[in-house]
């Protein structure tokens, strides 16, 4: 180690704070797990109440409860006003087991597998370039074999796909579309959020049969089965049944990019020319710098699946190399872009 003498010590370039807040992520964060298990948003859905209140309703003492109330209100979870703990208009309407944006159940999911996020699994997967949720392998299978998995995950997808399929079928032309094909389309979140949008489109979920199943009640429950309609395939080995639009949300991020490529070549060969594929995904900047969100959603891969975060140029190359035209790349909803081209 080099030997530093108070006589040579120099101020550092840069503030300390970023390795503070790696550290504190660590920290933080989890507050806002324990606070969304602990049910502290549902308590407060009727009204503002104190921290002596919240502290007898949730039968933990003053210490812990502000140190969760206080990181929940630091990061705009809730408002604190008159001694007065409230829900903001984020936890409103996302943190609220009523509304149809609720994110609770991906947080769920995260909790119930939180050894995945662990450092000794993290640090394992990276070390082996291996998944290491259900034990290691691939988790889709695992959900293939054992339906209550597949609920659990299906039901923590649709927390996160529910916001945003109520926003990406506006950011583009898709009136001319007739049938799109929601591929791996899960809860079928994505299709109820197209089919809402646009009243001439009908769409069919592509998925596991497991996964279908919950993908049926969810359609159900908007009254979209007339338009909705599901299709067991496995998307690698059965063929795709005729659409005008191929639709992957949260699929590319799941593979390597040869997979990716190879749904790109089979999409293109499927559809008729003028037919449409749409990636839904979080992707990094052009330069593969950042945002923060896809490299952390990299490490979120290294502990599910093979995949990782892809950049808007890799790909539209993807598109560009299996014959697809007229390629656009740009900001959806949230950490959400879309990559969309069209077969000539
Ligand atoms: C990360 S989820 C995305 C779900 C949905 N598209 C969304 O954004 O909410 C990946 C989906 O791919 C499906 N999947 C994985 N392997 C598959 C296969 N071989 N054939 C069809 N679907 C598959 C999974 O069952 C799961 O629903």
């Amino acid at each position: 180690m080099a030997q530093e003498t108070s006589a040579n010590i120099q101020q550092p370039r840069s503030d300390d704070r970023p390795l503070w807040d790696v550290a504190f992520a660590v920290y933080g964060y989890p507050a806002l797990l324990i606070a969304h298990r602990l049910k502290v948003f549902a308590l407060l859905e009727e009204g503002g109440r104190t921290l002596p209140e919240i502290c007898d309703m949730l039968s933990i003492q003053r210490r812990p409860a502000e140190a969760i109330l206080t990181a929940a209100t630091a990061l705009g979870f809730l408002s604190l006003q008159n001694g007065c703990y409230s829900l903001t208009a984020r936890s409103e309407d996302y943190l609220l087991e009523r509304s149809p944006y609720y994110f609770g159940f991906f947080w769920d999911m995260m909790i119930d597998n939180s050894q995945v996020f662990s450092y000794a699994s993290l640090e394992q997967a990276v070390l082996t370039n291996s998944p290491q949720a259900y034990g290691g392998g691939d988790i889709y299978k695992s959900h293939d074999e054992q339906a209550e998995l597949a609920r659990r995950f299906t039901r923590g997808m649709h927390s996160i796909s529910m916001t945003l399929a109520t926003t990406w079928p506006s950011t583009l032309e898709l009136d001319r579309h007739r049938m799109m094909l929601d591929i791996g389309g899960g809860s079928g979140a994505h299709s109820i959020g197209a089919a809402l949008k646009l009243p001439g489109l009908h769409a069919l979920v592509l998925d596991l049969d497991p996964i279908c199943e919950v993908a049926q009640e969810f359609i159900a429950r908007h009254n979209l089965q007339d338009r909705i309609k599901t299709h067991v395939a496995d998307m690698w080995n059965d063929p795709f049944p005729e659409a005008d639009l191929h639709f992957y949300s949260n699929i590319y991020h799941d593979w390597p990019a040869e997979r990716g490529q190879f749904l790109t070549e089979k999409s293109f060969k499927s559809l008729k020319p003028g037919g449409r594929i749409i990636i839904h995904d979080v992707i990094y900047n052009d330069e593969k710098t950042g945002p923060f969100a896809p490299a952390a959603y990299s490490m979120l891969m290294m502990g599910w699946t093979e995949g990782a975060s892809y950049s808007g140029p890799e790909l539209s190359k993807m598109l560009r190399d299996a014959g697809f035209d007229d390629i656009q790349a740009y900001p959806a909803f949230g950490h959400y872009s879309i990559v969309t081209g069209i077969k000539p």
